[in-house]
C-alpha cells in the first residue's frame, strides 16, 4: 500500500528523560488514524514530534517522499494541525488568522474566500471575524484554531483532542468534515479520549503506553481488545 506517514524507530527524550521509545506508524491515502493511551502515555509528544514542534532523538519521519530531516519547511506545507490548546497570536484579529494561512499555504483567494464563509458560518463565528483572540471564550478560541487548519488543502491532518473545547453542534461539524476529507483521500491522525469517536471515525488505532507503541492494527481489533479489558 502507498504510504502518505511513515514514522520508524521514533525515540524523544525531555531534559534527559525517555519518553516515546522506539514508536513506529504508518498511514494511507484516506485512512484516519486514532491514537489512544492513557494520561501521559505520549501521545500529544508524539503527535508535536510528528509536525516538528518537539525535535527527536532518533528515527525516521515522512510524509509523502518529504522527510522531516531534510526540508522541514517543504514538510510543514504538508501537512495542518489543531492543538490541545489553541495558539493563537494575540495581535492578530480572527480574519487575520486566517489571512496567515492563506498566505502560509498560498491558497487560491477564491477557494480561501469560499472556505472561510461556509466554516465560519458552520461554526457559528462568523460575528467574531474582527475580534482578537483575548475577546472570545475558548471554544471560539478552538472553533478559529480548527478553521485555520482547515483551510488548506494538505495531504495529513493532525489533530489532537479535536472534540474538547467543541460544543455539541461543532462537534458533529467537524466529525462531518473529517469523514468528507477522509473521502477526498487526506490521511488524519487524532489523538482522543473519547472512544466512541474512535469508533465512529478511526479506520486503525495505535495505542501508546509509557511512550511505547502496546498495540496497534484495525479499528476492529481495538474493539476487541476494549471489551476484552471490561470483562
Ligand atoms: N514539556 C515537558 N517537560 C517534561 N515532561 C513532559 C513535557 N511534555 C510531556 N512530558 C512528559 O511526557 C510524558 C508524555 O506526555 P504527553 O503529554 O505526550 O502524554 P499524553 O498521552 O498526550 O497525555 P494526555 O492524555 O494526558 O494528554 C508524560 O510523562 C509527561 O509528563
Amino acid at each position: 500500500m502507498y504510504l502518505v506517514l511513515r514514522v520508524e524507530n521514533c525515540s524523544v527524550e525531555i531534559d534527559g528523560n525517555p519518553i516515546l521509545q522506539h514508536v513506529n506508524l504508518q498511514a494511507g491515502p484516506g485512512e484516519i488514524l486514532a491514537l489512544v493511551g492513557h494520561n501521559g502515555a505520549g501521545k500529544s509528544t508524539l503527535m508535536k514530534t510528528m509536525i516538528g514542534m518537539r525535535g527527536k532523538l532518533s528515527g525516521l519521519i515522512k510524509i509523502q517522499q518529504e522527510s522531516m530531516d531534510d526540508h522541514l519547511k517543504n514538510y510543514k506545507r504538508l501537512f495542518s494541525y489543531i492543538p490541545e490548546e489553541p495558539l493563537l497570536f494575540s495581535e492578530l484579529t480572527t480574519r487575520q488568522h486566517f489571512d496567515l494561512y492563506r498566505r502560509s499555504y498560498s491558497i487560491d483567494e477564491d477557494i480561501f474566500a469560499t472556505r472561510v464563509d461556509r466554516y465560519m458560518d458552520a461554526f457559528e463565528i462568523t460575528d467574531k471575524k474582527d475580534d482578537y483572540p483575548e475577546a472570545l471564550s475558548k471554544g471560539m478560541r478552538q472553533k478559529v484554531q480548527t478553521i485555520c487548519a482547515l483551510l488548506p488543502d494538505v495531504p495529513v491532518l493532525f489533530i489532537d483532542e479535536p472534540f474538547m473545547g467543541l460544543d455539541v453542534y461543532a462537534g458533529q461539524y467537524l466529525e462531518e468534515e473529517l469523514i468528507r476529507r477522509k473521502e477526498q483521500g487526506i490521511t488524519i491522525i487524532l489523538t482522543t479520549h473519547q472512544l466512541d469517536k474512535v469508533k465512529a471515525l478511526a479506520d486503525t488505532y495505535v495505542m501508546l503506553k509509557n511512550g511505547s507503541v502496546s498495540s496497534s492494527g484495525p479499528v476492529e481489533s481495538f474493539e476487541r481488545l476494549e471489551r476484552r479489558e471490561h470483562k
